[in-house]
Protein backbone atom coordinates (compact mmCIF):
# COMPACT_ATOMS: atom_id res chain seq x y z
CA UNK A 1 0.00 0.00 0.00
CA UNK A 2 1.37 3.57 -0.62
CA UNK A 3 3.04 5.16 2.10
CA UNK A 4 1.19 7.85 4.50
CA UNK A 5 2.77 10.95 2.53
CA UNK A 6 3.93 12.91 5.90
CA UNK A 7 4.38 10.26 8.27
CA UNK A 8 6.17 7.85 5.95
CA UNK A 9 4.23 4.91 7.07
CA UNK A 10 1.85 1.84 5.47
CA UNK A 11 -1.09 1.96 6.40
CA UNK A 12 -1.67 -1.64 6.51
CA UNK A 13 1.33 -1.57 9.61
CA UNK A 14 -1.08 0.83 11.29
CA UNK A 15 -2.78 -1.10 14.37
CA UNK A 16 -5.82 0.11 16.08
CA UNK A 17 -4.59 2.28 18.95
CA UNK A 18 -2.04 4.59 18.84
CA UNK A 19 -0.06 6.13 21.65
CA UNK A 20 1.16 10.17 20.89
CA UNK A 21 3.30 12.65 22.38
CA UNK A 22 5.41 15.74 21.10
CA UNK A 23 8.86 14.39 21.92
CA UNK A 24 10.16 11.95 19.12
CA UNK A 25 12.34 10.92 22.17
CA UNK A 26 9.72 10.50 24.54
CA UNK A 27 7.90 8.34 21.74
CA UNK A 28 11.19 5.91 21.60
CA UNK A 29 11.04 5.83 25.63
CA UNK A 30 7.82 4.73 25.26
CA UNK A 31 8.34 2.09 22.31
CA UNK A 32 11.08 0.50 25.03
CA UNK A 33 8.28 -0.74 27.12
CA UNK A 34 6.56 -3.17 24.39
CA UNK A 35 7.49 -6.55 23.09
CA UNK A 36 8.61 -7.01 19.67
CA UNK A 37 9.12 -2.86 18.73
CA UNK A 38 10.21 -1.75 15.68
CA UNK A 39 10.62 1.85 14.47
CA UNK A 40 8.85 2.26 10.92
CA UNK A 41 10.05 5.57 10.28
CA UNK A 42 11.39 8.66 11.27
CA UNK A 43 10.09 11.57 8.97
CA UNK A 44 10.41 15.18 9.80
CA UNK A 45 9.10 15.43 13.36
CA UNK A 46 7.36 12.13 13.58
CA UNK A 47 8.57 9.11 14.28
CA UNK A 48 6.90 6.04 14.34
CA UNK A 49 7.02 2.95 16.34
CA UNK A 50 4.60 -0.40 16.76
CA UNK A 51 4.81 -3.57 19.25
CA UNK A 52 2.69 -5.09 21.57
CA UNK A 53 2.00 -4.37 25.23
CA UNK A 54 0.39 -7.18 26.71
CA UNK A 55 -0.94 -8.66 23.88
CA UNK A 56 -2.56 -5.73 22.60
CA UNK A 57 -1.22 -4.02 19.18
CA UNK A 58 -0.58 -0.79 19.18
CA UNK A 59 1.59 2.21 17.58
CA UNK A 60 3.62 4.99 19.34
CA UNK A 61 3.93 8.24 16.90
CA UNK A 62 5.64 11.66 17.93
CA UNK A 63 3.64 14.72 16.96
CA UNK A 64 6.18 17.08 17.41
CA UNK A 65 5.25 20.90 19.09
CA UNK A 66 1.98 22.68 18.02
CA UNK A 67 -1.40 21.48 16.74
CA UNK A 68 -0.57 22.33 13.11
CA UNK A 69 1.56 19.98 12.93
CA UNK A 70 0.01 17.61 15.47
CA UNK A 71 -2.96 17.81 13.84
CA UNK A 72 -1.56 16.24 10.42
CA UNK A 73 -0.23 13.59 12.24
CA UNK A 74 -3.80 12.66 13.84
CA UNK A 75 -5.03 12.77 10.43
CA UNK A 76 -2.63 10.21 8.93
CA UNK A 77 -3.62 8.36 12.02
CA UNK A 78 -6.71 8.14 11.27
CA UNK A 79 -6.75 7.53 7.25
CA UNK A 80 -4.67 4.64 8.20
CA UNK A 81 -7.68 3.20 10.29
CA UNK A 82 -6.18 3.85 13.74
CA UNK A 83 -9.69 3.88 15.85
CA UNK A 84 -8.10 5.23 19.27
CA UNK A 85 -5.81 7.99 20.21
CA UNK A 86 -3.85 8.78 23.27
CA UNK A 87 -1.76 11.69 24.13
CA UNK A 88 0.97 11.48 26.64
CA UNK A 89 2.07 14.88 26.82
CA UNK A 90 3.62 17.23 29.32
CA UNK A 91 1.41 20.62 30.73
CA UNK A 92 1.76 23.89 32.69
CA UNK A 93 -0.84 23.97 36.20
CA UNK A 94 -3.34 26.12 36.00
CA UNK A 95 -4.66 25.20 39.11
CA UNK A 96 -3.45 23.89 42.79
CA UNK A 97 -2.72 20.53 41.29
CA UNK A 98 1.46 20.39 41.84
CA UNK A 99 4.56 19.70 39.78
CA UNK A 100 4.50 15.56 39.23
CA UNK A 101 0.71 15.42 39.27
CA UNK A 102 -1.03 13.92 36.40
CA UNK A 103 -4.47 15.57 34.53
CA UNK A 104 -6.54 13.68 32.80
CA UNK A 105 -8.13 16.02 30.22
CA UNK A 106 -12.18 15.39 29.99
CA UNK A 107 -11.77 18.47 27.08
CA UNK A 108 -9.95 21.36 25.50
CA UNK A 109 -10.43 24.84 25.65
CA UNK A 110 -9.83 25.63 21.83
CA UNK A 111 -7.36 28.75 21.71
CA UNK A 112 -5.34 27.76 19.19
CA UNK A 113 -5.79 29.02 15.49
CA UNK A 114 -5.34 25.56 13.72
CA UNK A 115 -9.04 24.18 14.71
CA UNK A 116 -11.21 27.19 13.82
CA UNK A 117 -9.81 26.56 10.23
CA UNK A 118 -11.32 23.10 10.59
CA UNK A 119 -14.95 23.36 12.33
CA UNK A 120 -16.30 27.08 13.97
CA UNK A 121 -14.97 27.47 17.38
CA UNK A 122 -19.14 26.86 19.05
CA UNK A 123 -18.08 22.92 18.39
CA UNK A 124 -16.41 21.61 21.72
CA UNK A 125 -13.27 19.41 22.05
CA UNK A 126 -14.11 16.57 23.75
CA UNK A 127 -12.84 13.63 24.71
CA UNK A 128 -14.50 10.14 24.38
CA UNK A 129 -15.91 8.98 27.98
CA UNK A 130 -14.48 5.85 27.90
CA UNK A 131 -10.91 6.66 26.56
CA UNK A 132 -11.28 9.56 29.43
CA UNK A 133 -12.11 6.82 32.03
CA UNK A 134 -10.04 3.92 31.50
CA UNK A 135 -7.02 6.42 31.56
CA UNK A 136 -8.44 8.42 34.74
CA UNK A 137 -8.61 4.97 36.23
CA UNK A 138 -5.43 3.82 35.39
CA UNK A 139 -3.78 7.11 36.68
CA UNK A 140 -4.81 6.42 40.07
CA UNK A 141 -3.44 2.79 39.95
CA UNK A 142 0.22 3.63 38.77
CA UNK A 143 3.03 5.31 41.08
CA UNK A 144 2.55 9.02 40.44
CA UNK A 145 5.14 11.48 42.19
CA UNK A 146 1.55 14.20 42.60
CA UNK A 147 -2.19 13.83 42.94
CA UNK A 148 -4.32 12.02 39.88
CA UNK A 149 -6.75 15.13 38.66
CA UNK A 150 -9.31 14.98 35.77
CA UNK A 151 -10.68 18.50 34.00
CA UNK A 152 -10.63 20.56 31.64
CA UNK A 153 -7.06 22.03 29.86
CA UNK A 154 -6.55 24.68 27.61
CA UNK A 155 -5.16 24.29 24.23
CA UNK A 156 -2.75 27.19 23.24
CA UNK A 157 0.16 28.52 20.19
CA UNK A 158 1.94 30.45 22.48
CA UNK A 159 3.96 28.86 24.84
CA UNK A 160 6.44 31.75 25.59
CA UNK A 161 4.68 34.96 26.26
CA UNK A 162 4.98 38.37 23.53
CA UNK A 163 3.84 42.01 24.70
CA UNK A 164 0.19 40.43 24.53
CA UNK A 165 -1.24 39.17 27.44
CA UNK A 166 -1.96 35.65 27.85
CA UNK A 167 -5.33 34.16 28.78
CA UNK A 168 -4.44 31.85 31.37
CA UNK A 169 -5.74 33.67 34.36
CA UNK A 170 -9.07 33.94 32.68
CA UNK A 171 -8.79 30.10 32.27
CA UNK A 172 -7.56 29.58 35.99
CA UNK A 173 -10.53 31.29 37.28
CA UNK A 174 -12.83 29.00 35.34
CA UNK A 175 -11.40 26.17 36.91
CA UNK A 176 -9.14 24.72 33.52
CA UNK A 177 -6.53 22.61 35.02
CA UNK A 178 -3.61 23.06 32.64
CA UNK A 179 -2.14 24.50 29.38
CA UNK A 180 0.31 22.74 27.10
CA UNK A 181 -0.08 22.49 22.48
CA UNK A 182 -1.79 19.93 21.00
CA UNK A 183 -5.17 18.09 22.76
CA UNK A 184 -7.72 20.59 21.36
CA UNK A 185 -6.05 19.71 17.56
CA UNK A 186 -6.68 15.89 19.03
CA UNK A 187 -9.69 16.34 19.92
CA UNK A 188 -11.89 18.12 17.22
CA UNK A 189 -9.72 15.86 14.37
CA UNK A 190 -10.73 12.95 16.19
CA UNK A 191 -14.21 13.75 16.45
CA UNK A 192 -14.36 15.22 12.86
CA UNK A 193 -13.25 11.59 11.34
CA UNK A 194 -14.93 9.20 14.16
CA UNK A 195 -12.36 8.20 16.23
CA UNK A 196 -11.88 7.90 19.69
CA UNK A 197 -9.38 10.28 21.78
CA UNK A 198 -7.84 11.02 25.17
CA UNK A 199 -5.03 12.55 26.85
CA UNK A 200 -2.78 12.25 30.20
CA UNK A 201 -0.45 15.02 31.03
CA UNK A 202 2.17 15.17 33.37
CA UNK A 203 2.51 18.40 35.18
CA UNK A 204 5.97 19.69 34.63
CA UNK A 205 5.73 23.08 36.58
CA UNK A 206 3.57 26.49 37.12
CA UNK A 207 2.19 27.92 33.96
CA UNK A 208 2.98 31.33 35.08
CA UNK A 209 7.05 30.58 35.59
CA UNK A 210 7.76 29.42 32.04
CA UNK A 211 8.61 32.88 30.86
CA UNK A 212 11.04 32.89 34.38
CA UNK A 213 12.42 29.32 33.83
CA UNK A 214 11.07 26.85 32.16
CA UNK A 215 12.67 23.46 33.85
CA UNK A 216 11.16 19.94 32.43
CA UNK A 217 14.41 18.19 32.80
CA UNK A 218 13.96 17.83 36.99
CA UNK A 219 13.41 14.49 38.31
CA UNK A 220 9.98 14.76 39.67
CA UNK A 221 9.12 15.54 35.91
CA UNK A 222 10.61 12.81 35.28
CA UNK A 223 8.81 10.59 38.00
CA UNK A 224 5.36 11.75 36.35
CA UNK A 225 6.21 11.24 32.55
CA UNK A 226 7.05 7.78 33.64
CA UNK A 227 3.77 7.11 35.65
CA UNK A 228 1.56 8.79 32.49
CA UNK A 229 3.28 6.26 29.70
CA UNK A 230 2.42 3.07 32.10
CA UNK A 231 -1.03 4.72 32.82
CA UNK A 232 -1.48 5.20 29.40
CA UNK A 233 -0.34 1.35 28.50
CA UNK A 234 -2.84 0.29 31.66
CA UNK A 235 -5.18 2.61 30.04
CA UNK A 236 -5.01 0.27 26.11
CA UNK A 237 -5.58 -3.24 28.29
CA UNK A 238 -8.67 -1.59 29.69
CA UNK A 239 -10.35 -0.36 26.49
CA UNK A 240 -9.29 -3.67 24.48
CA UNK A 241 -10.45 -5.92 27.19
CA UNK A 242 -13.51 -3.88 27.30
CA UNK A 243 -13.70 -3.83 23.29
CA UNK A 244 -13.27 -7.56 23.60
CA UNK A 245 -16.56 -8.01 25.94
O1 LIG B 1 5.24 17.07 26.34
P1 LIG B 1 4.73 17.31 24.97
O2 LIG B 1 3.95 16.20 24.41
O3 LIG B 1 5.84 17.68 24.05
O4 LIG B 1 3.76 18.59 25.09
C1 LIG B 1 4.06 19.86 25.64
O5 LIG B 1 5.43 20.22 25.58
C2 LIG B 1 5.68 21.05 24.44
C3 LIG B 1 6.24 22.37 24.91
O6 LIG B 1 7.43 22.20 25.57
C4 LIG B 1 4.34 21.23 23.74
O7 LIG B 1 4.27 20.31 22.68
C5 LIG B 1 3.36 20.94 24.83
O8 LIG B 1 2.07 20.57 24.43
O1 LIG C 1 2.61 24.02 26.85
C1 LIG C 1 3.17 23.74 27.90
C2 LIG C 1 3.79 22.47 28.11
C3 LIG C 1 4.42 22.22 29.29
N1 LIG C 1 4.47 23.17 30.26
C4 LIG C 1 3.90 24.39 30.07
O2 LIG C 1 3.96 25.26 30.96
N2 LIG C 1 3.26 24.64 28.89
Amino acid sequence: MALLPILRVDPADMPDYALVCGDPFRAEEIAKKLTDAKELAHAREYRTFTGTYEGVKLAVVSHGVGSPGAAVCFEELAKAGVKTIIRIGTAGSLSSYRTGSLIVSTAAVREEGLTRQLVPLAFPAVADSRVTEALYEAALEVDAPGEVGKGVTLTMDAFFSGVVELPHETYRKAGVLAVEMEIAALYVVAMLRGVRAGAILALDGDSTAVDEGYNPHRDVVTKAVEAEIAAALRAVVKLAKKNAE
